[in-house]
């Protein structure tokens, strides 16, 4: 079981640190392997994905992931940014399925920024196409607009595409989750606007056809945003493209009290994967010893779920982290009256100590 451990940047090695503590205190035997990523990286090494990062990566069973970036390299040519590195590995590794559950603990319910009454009780699972889209899709660049009113004029374009085998596979990793929860599925499109996304929603349906023990309803991206805040609690399986999955899971993570609870799963065809906070490297808290390190936490129980079938420890972890939350105890991005605050190290500390 070998485990490649990739800290990265900002909060990444504060929150992998504590993430790699709660692995160990198993009392399992993972061989874990460390190696720079991300602005880390190319500092080390001159490229945000440096060769032996990928071959660690590529030989392990799972890879931790902590985050990448740092405004500091907001200004390098963009196959040189920190960002490259995440977005290689999901490409090279061929992580297509993202796996986002958003659930609210009982115990944060007062928490969220949203009604507890809307979000209690709240448990869906957003699942984002990860190796396609506009993220992706070529052509793409700045160059000199061609026509219109513009023309002449420099303008940036990119592609949005996506080949059918690529919504056929992620639409059979929804349907297939859905029948191990509430047999329901929204697919989020934008097909009254977008060819792509008339194509997605086509492709979808035809794959349903299969599953017809599962519902399925269709939803444009705009609704499914105001839907996400007003009633969050009629999802159960959202699946959707790259771009709209990275921004609905964002206001998602935020019904469940924080960003730095909602974990992740990047999985291949093969549920080989690796497992990263769905936030990003928070510069502005980075070094202060105050970042969530739950979310990362989350993200190895995943791993130990998904990757090694360690149903059992998996749910040691899980438990743990409803333990320290019914203690009381809060990193400051939780603004709860009455909790304890604690930082980064004390949070994994508590949770090491919840085991049981
Ligand atoms: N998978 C990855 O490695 C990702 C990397 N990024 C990169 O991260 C950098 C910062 O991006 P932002 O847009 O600011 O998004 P972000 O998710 O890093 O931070 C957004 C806000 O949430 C807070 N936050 C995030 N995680 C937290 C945690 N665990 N505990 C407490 N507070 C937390 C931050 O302090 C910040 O106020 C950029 O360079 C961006 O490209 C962004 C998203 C994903
Ligand atoms: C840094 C981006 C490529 C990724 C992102 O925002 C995400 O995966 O949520
Ligand atoms: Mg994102």
């Amino acid at each position: 079981m070998k485990i490649a451990v990739l800290p990265g940047d900002g909060i990444g090695p504060e929150i992998t640190h504590e993430a790699v503590k709660v692995l160990s205190a198993l009392g399992d035997s993972f061989e874990m392997e460390m190696a720079q990523v991300g602005g880390a990286g190319y500092a080390a090494h001159g490229h945000p994905l440096p060769e032996g990062t990928l071959k660690l990566a590529k030989e392990a069973d799972a890879v931790l992931f902590g985050a990448v970036g740092d405004y500091q390299y907001d200004t390098l040519e963009r196959a040189l940014r920190p960002e490259q590195a995440i977005l290689g590995l999901r490409k090279e590794l061929g992580l297509f399925a993202n796996l986002r559950p958003a659930i609210l603990y009982p115990e944060l319910a007062g928490a969220s920024t949203l009604k507890p009454e809307v979000v209690s009780g709240l448990d869906i699972l957003i699942i984002r196409e990860l190796t396609g889209d506009i993220y992706f899709g070529k052509p793409r660049g700045v160059r000199e607009c061609p026509d219109g009113p513009f023309a002449g004029q420099r303008e940036g374009f990119d592609t949005m595409r996506y080949a059918e085998g690529e919504i056929r596979r992620i639409a059979h990793v929804a349907f297939q989750a859905a029948r191990k929860r509430d047999r329901r599925v929204t697919s989020v499109d934008k097909a009254n606007v977008l060819e792509t996304f008339q194509f997605w929603r086509d492709v979808v349906t035809s794959v349903h056809k299969e599953y017809q023990d599962v519902e399925l309803e269709h939803m444009y991206v705009d609704n499914a945003a105001m839907q996400l805040v007003r009633a969050p609690k009629k999802f159960d399986v959202l699946v959707t493209g790259n771009m709209f999955g990275d921004i609905l899971s964002d206001a998602a993570a935020m019904l469940t009290g924080s960003i730095g609870m909602l974990p992740s799963a990047s999985l291949d065809a093969n549920n080989k994967g690796l497992y990263e906070p769905s936030h990003g490297s928070a510069p502005d808290i980075a070094g202060k010893g105050v970042a969530n390190p739950l979310a990362t936490i989350l993200s190895a129980a995943m791993m130990l779920r998904f990757t090694f079938g360690k149903t059992e420890q998996a749910d040691r972890i899980e438990t743990a982290v409803k333990r320290v939350l019914a203690q009381g105890l809060r990193t400051p991005d939780i603004h709860e009256p009455g909790s304890t605050k604690v930082g980064t190290k004390e949070m994994g500390d508590a949770v090491v100590a919840a085991l049981g």
